[in-house]
């Protein structure tokens, strides 16, 4: 985890590095110019043009290199990253030793205020670099060293007097400004750092607190939705199908006998019995919005969304049926011409626009279920078909 957030604050201070592109790349072309006209008058003319038009290259290049990065930013692997960081230095350095170039070449050494001149030009460009490159305390020496090292030496041992003074000033402002770029470096990074050191964190309690809230709508046995879900459900869908003018209705259904299958299998059979019709039932209610609940012991509910009584009543047909085609043994079994297990079923559909209830449907679903069970069980028993005083709690 270190090791990638160590990655994403380098990426992120190489994307600033680049992002000051524009403002490097003109400030260049215009120093330049200013240390043109300055040594106008005792430099070589074409010579002087022939360096500016190095250094408005070197601003192209850099430019060439900023649209290159931003085209292919996205397709770049993260272990490349440090290339473009060194192509960024790599231009740098050319800029700095062109500067040093011009100070070596152009300026005449018995002149003191020409010497002089190196020095405040070397500290004002070294102090833009700050700005410019602070994101990268390597890109800053890429530039500062090439610009200040070869023309402090020269003008050291050149320019008299004046270049003692004025590579004393270069050595001396050189040092407080990368002392000061270090500090400010060091903080910033450590910011950029934190601040993906956060978004993680966010990240991993947003999937814990993802994790959290699943376990707590499941069943533990099952993995199906539990009872407290499926209530909150009901409410919903309940709310919705009243919006959307569309029926909803509710199975509900018990597995036959089952505490005669516990009692000849063992409670460890009769949990993975239970496990068995959970899938069985997932892979039947399969449509988007159908919801499936563990609503107790043996006893499952399913919400479908948008199906009416006659669609519901089919549906629940198809279950009982197909799991008394399943044929799982069930030796004690009361309903002794099968011999497997089987379940009750009891359904209620909501009309378009009627007004009820959560518990009232659940009520009305338990109602055809009892009578189901009443009626000798493996059976689907429809509540709104049953002869019973229609509530509407
Ligand atoms: N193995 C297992 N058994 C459970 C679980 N939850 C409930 N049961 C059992 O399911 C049985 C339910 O028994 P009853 O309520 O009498 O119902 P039944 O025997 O299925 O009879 P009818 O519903 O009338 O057909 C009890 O023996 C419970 O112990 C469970 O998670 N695992």
């Amino acid at each position: 985890m270190k090791e990638s957030i160590a990655r994403l604050t380098q990426i992120e201070v190489i994307d600033l590095l680049y992002k000051q592109t524009w403002r490097v790349a003109i400030a260049h072309p215009v120093s330049a110019l200013l240390f043109l006209f300055w040594i106008l008058p005792v430099a070589n003319h074409t010579s002087l043009y022939q360096w500016f038009c190095a250094v408005l290259l070197l601003s192209i290049l850099r430019l060439s290199l900023f649209f290159m990065y931003k085209t292919q930013r996205k397709k770049i692997d993260k272990q490349q990253f440090q290339y473009w960081k060194y192509a960024w230095m790599g231009v740098s350095a050319l800029a700095g030793f062109a500067y040093s170039f011009a100070f070596i070449s152009f300026v005449p050494m018995d002149k003191p205020e020409y010497v002089m001149s190196i020095g405040l030009f070397i500290i004002m460009l070294s102090s833009i670099a700050c700005v410019g490159f602070g994101a990268s305390y390597l890109s800053l020496l890429s530039f500062i060293i090439p610009i200040a090292v070869p023309s402090t030496i020269h003008i050291a041992i050149y320019g008299g007097y004046a270049g003692y003074i004025s590579s004393l000033c270069i050595v001396f402002f050189s040092g407080i400004v990368l002392s000061l770029v270090r500090t400010v470096n060091a903080a910033f990074k450590k910011s950029i750092s934190l601040n993906h050191q956060h978004s993680h964190e966010i990240e991993k309690r947003k999937i814990v607190e993802h994790q959290l809230q699943e376990i707590s709508r499941r069943d533990g046995l099952t993995g199906l939705f539990n009872r407290r879900y499926f209530d909150e459900m009901l409410t919903t869908e309940i709310g919705r199908a009243y919006r959307n003018h569309s029926s909803l209705s509710l199975i509900i259904l018990d597995v036959d006998h089952f505490k005669e299958y516990n009692d000849h299998y063992g409670h460890v059979a009769g949990d993975n019995c239970l496990i068995n019709i959970a899938q069985h039932l997932s892979d039947l209610a399969k449509r988007k919005g159908d919801l499936i609940a563990r609503y107790g012991g043996e006893e499952f509910a399913i919400i479908l969304p948008n199906i009416d009584a006659k669609g519901a009543f089919n549906f629940a047909e198809k279950l009982q049926l197909s799991i008394q085609e399943k044929r799982i043994p069930h030796a004690t079994s009361k309903l002794t011409y099968l011999q497997s297990i089987t379940i009750s079923v009891g359904v209620t559909t909501l009309p378009p626009l009627s007004k009820l209830s959560s518990d009232a449907l659940i009520n009305r679903a338990d109602k055809a279920l009892y009578e189901a069970k009443r009626q000798g069980r493996n059976r689907v028993k429809y509540y709104e078909s049953l002869n019973v005083d229609q509530d509407t709690a």
